[in-house]
This record gives structure tokens, sequence and C-alpha cells, in this order.
């Protein structure tokens, strides 16, 4: 039963525009339809006539875990050959333990009311309802709350800064949660632990789907109240040219996804979790994929440290009028170049005071690196260099200071966003 460092996937059964609907389990919602799957049915003529030469991918339908979550999914929601709908009548408020998280104070932030959830319920083993799902699920994770301080130093300066703090969020909110539980749940608090709460955290967190809520009183609304998990069609890999469609419809009560991309049989079925970069991806789900179409270098550090050196006429003012109008965080680059904003602000870094009281014009002008004035291509140029000199430095770093007590999975991840971001510089 135990998942760990291999990544099912959902295989196209058919050469099929593939759809599938499916019901979705979150902190508050009211009692749901579920249909689980549309499962196609896949003629045994249909699988001999395939070629030869084509290489078939492993499929994990055998997994215990998988057949597991699969009769799970027939015992509860029909699942076999067709969607068929069923009733769950649970939501984690109406569960046994409601009652607690309906109480909690300070109220729990959704992901953190799930993760409580989670916990309890993989505690309960087989006596939980929801076992298969919690079986079927990975042991560990590679996102950043499984780093250690030392591997998180790998990664380049911004996505550590951001690591560091998803990493301090999970700690915060479990003290939070041991603090109550150990006054008003002392059941709950004797079986937490840090590394289950983590787990169980990182699982919201890299599987549940976008959803639209209403208010729900026993919520903190500091964060928004949009998640929900969704067995099954968790499994589902991430592409970043997926083209497809997905949201929960209150017509039918299901979360529906379609996909406008057409697949072969046994090519992998691909969803798309949104327009994410390296960063973004890696922080959320711990993963990265080369040639991300998505992937942009964020270089307001890099811009900061350069021209602290260089010697820039009314600095401070213009570096004012850049954050009044908004124009720092939108300088980047990606494998398309440098960003509007980022040859904005090296204009207006190089312009003189005259130039500089006519500023206004120069939104005027679609500014490319090859209609940027000499100055503001030098300038950008040391930005460029700067930001190559910060990856080798951290490259050399990480190669002086691993060691075997490091996860190779976390070091070959730091590694491959220095990479990924080494190249669009490169580029630029
Ligand atoms: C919603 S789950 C998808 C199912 C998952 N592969 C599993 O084993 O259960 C999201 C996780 O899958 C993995 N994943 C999704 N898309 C991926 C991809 N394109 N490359 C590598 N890992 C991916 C990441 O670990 C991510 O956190």
């Amino acid at each position: 039963m135990k998942r760990q460092g291999r990544s099912p996937r959902l295989v196209a059964k058919r050469a099929i525009n593939y759809e599938l609907s499916a019901t979705i389990y979150s902190a508050q919602l009211p009692p749901l339809d579920m249909e689980a799957f549309r499962r196609q049915r896949v003629g045994r003529r249909r699988r001999h006539r395939k070629k030869q030469h084509e290489i078939k991918p492993v499929s994990c339908a055998h997994e215990s875990c998988i057949m597991e979550l699969r009769k799970w999914m027939k015992d509860v929601a029909g699942f076999s050959t067709e969607l068929t709908p069923a009733v769950f009548h649970e939501t984690a408020f109406t569960t046994q333990i409601g009652t607690y998280l309906k109480q909690w104070y300070p109220k729990l932030q959704p992901q953190a009311c799930i993760a409580v959830f989670l916990v309890w319920e993989r505690h309960r083993h087989k006596q939980s309802h929801w076992y298969p799902y919690i079986t079927s699920l990975p042991e560990d994770f590679t996102t950043p709350p499984y780093f250690t301080d030392k591997e998180l130093s790998y990664l380049p300066d911004l996505v550590q800064m951001k690591a560091r703090d998803e990493k301090k969020k999970v700690v915060n909110t479990f003290d939070e949660i041991v603090t109550f539980s150990k006054q008003y749940w002392t059941e709950f608090y004797k079986v937490l632990t840090y590394k289950d709460y983590r787990w169980a955290w990182s699982v919201v967190n890299t599987r549940s789907v976008y959803m639209e809520m209403e208010h729900c009183e026993y919520l903190d609304e500091s964060e928004p109240n949009n998640i929900a998990l969704a067995p099954f069609l968790d499994l589902l890999n991430h592409s970043p040219t997926a083209n497809i469609k997905a949201e929960y419809n209150p017509n039918t009560a299901l979360y529906e996804i379609t996909t406008y991309d057409s697949y072969k049989p046994y090519d992998q079925v691909f969803i798309s979790y949104g327009c994410l970069g390296s960063h973004k991806l890696f922080l959320n789900y711990g993963f990265c994929i080369p040639g991300n179409v998505n992937d942009e270098v964020e270089l307001e550090e890099h811009v900061s440290k350069v021209i602290k050196r260089e010697k820039i006429q009314h600095r401070d003012k213009k570096i004012n009028l850049l954050k009044q109008k908004g124009l720092v965080s939108g300088m980047t680059c990606s494998n398309e170049g440098l960003s509007w904003k980022f040859w904005i602000a090296m204009e207006t870094l190089v312009m003189d005071w005259d130039q500089l009281q006519k500023w206004s014009s120069l939104m005027t002008v679609d500014i490319t690196e090859e209609t940027a004035t000499p100055a503001a291509k030098n300038l950008a140029r040391g930005i460029i260099q700067e930001g190559l000199f910060q990856v080798r430095h951290r490259e050399r770093y990480i190669e002086q200071n691993t060691s075997d007590a490091d996860d190779a999975t976390h070091v070959d991840l730091a590694q491959m966003l220095l990479t990924l971001e080494k190249s669009i510089l490169t580029k630029s």
C-alpha cells in the first residue's frame, strides 16, 4: 500500500477527447452528489491492434492501493464502466470530528482544517470511511516543508525565501493546532505529530482543486475558502501545454474537467494546474519541468543590487517613480526575452534630469531589446550578468556543501531550478 517515489498517471484508454468528472471533498461543502469518472471501455481487440513498436506504458491499475481506490470508488460511487452518480453525505464539518472543527479557536484556515481532518482520518486507519483514499495517497512529498534548512539554502534566492515562508507557515499552524487540541481535544493531541501534519498539509497543497465556495462561519477568512480534495481526479499530472477547462458545475454538482487535446490510446492524459512557472510548481507541488513555457526569472533583486553600485543619477526619485507606477514587480525575463516593465525601468534609470521631466512619454513607446537606447542596454547587460553570477555562486555553494545527509531529490530540484534560471538569463 505504500506509495513512494513513483508517479502514477492517468492513461487514455481510447483516442478521445477525455472528459472526467468527480466529486470534491472540501472543508465545508454541503452534502455533494458524487459522480466519479466516465471510463471508456477498452475493447480487447483495440489493444491487440496496437502496433508492435509502440512502447506500452506500465499500468499501475493492478497496484493494490489503486485497486483499493477503484473498489472504493465502485462501492461508494458506482465507479465501473460508466459514470454513476452516488451521494456522500459527509463533509469535514459533518463527520465525527465536526464538533471540534467548528469550535476551533483561533478559527482554522481551510488548508489547516482539511489537514486536521486528514490526520485524524489517517489515524483511524481501516475504521475510517476515507481509508481507501488515504491509503492511495503518496507517503511523502518534495515540497518545501520536506526540505531541511540546509537543503533550502541550495535554492535560488527568491524561491528560497518563499520556500522558507511556506515551511514556517506549516510549523506555525501546527503549533496553533497543538495548543488548541492539547486543551480541547486530547484524543487528537495524543496522535498528532508534526510529520503527519506536514504530510496532510502537503496532500492538500499538491492535490486540491480550486472551487469557489460560500462563506463558512467556522473558518478563518484571512485565506480564501476555495480548495477541495477530489479523489482519483487528483491522479492527473500537469503539463504546461495541456488545454483543458476545469470547474465545479453547480447544476450537475460535479467537478468537471474537459480536455481539448487529443490522445492516442495509452498516452498519458494531462491537465493543467494553471499557467505556472517552475518556482510556483516547486513551491506548491514539489516538481518542475524543463522547457516550461511559463518560466520566468524575477529581476527585482538583481536590479537593486546593480543600481546600488552603479552611478545612477537621481536614483531614489527614479525608484520611487517606478514603484508608484507599479513597474518594479513586473521586471522579469522569460524564454521570450526581457519584459516591457524591465525595459521601462532601464530607460528610466539611465535618464538625465531633463528626460525625467518628460518621463510619461516613455509609457507610450513599445520598448524592446531592439529599440532600447545603448545606455539602457548596457545597464540591462549588467543586471543579467549579476543574475548569472548569483546562479553560478549558488551552484558552487551546492557543490561544496552537499553531503550524503542531504536528500538527493531535494538537491536535484535545487539544481534544476538554478539550471532553468541560468538558461533563461543566458538567452536574455
Ligand atoms: C495532483 S498530484 C498528481 C498525481 C501524482 N502523480 C500521484 O502520484 O498521485 C500532483 C503531484 O504529481 C506530481 N506531478 C504532477 N505533474 C507532474 C509532472 N508533469 N512532472 C512531475 N511530477 C508531476 C507532483 O509530485 C505533484 O505534486
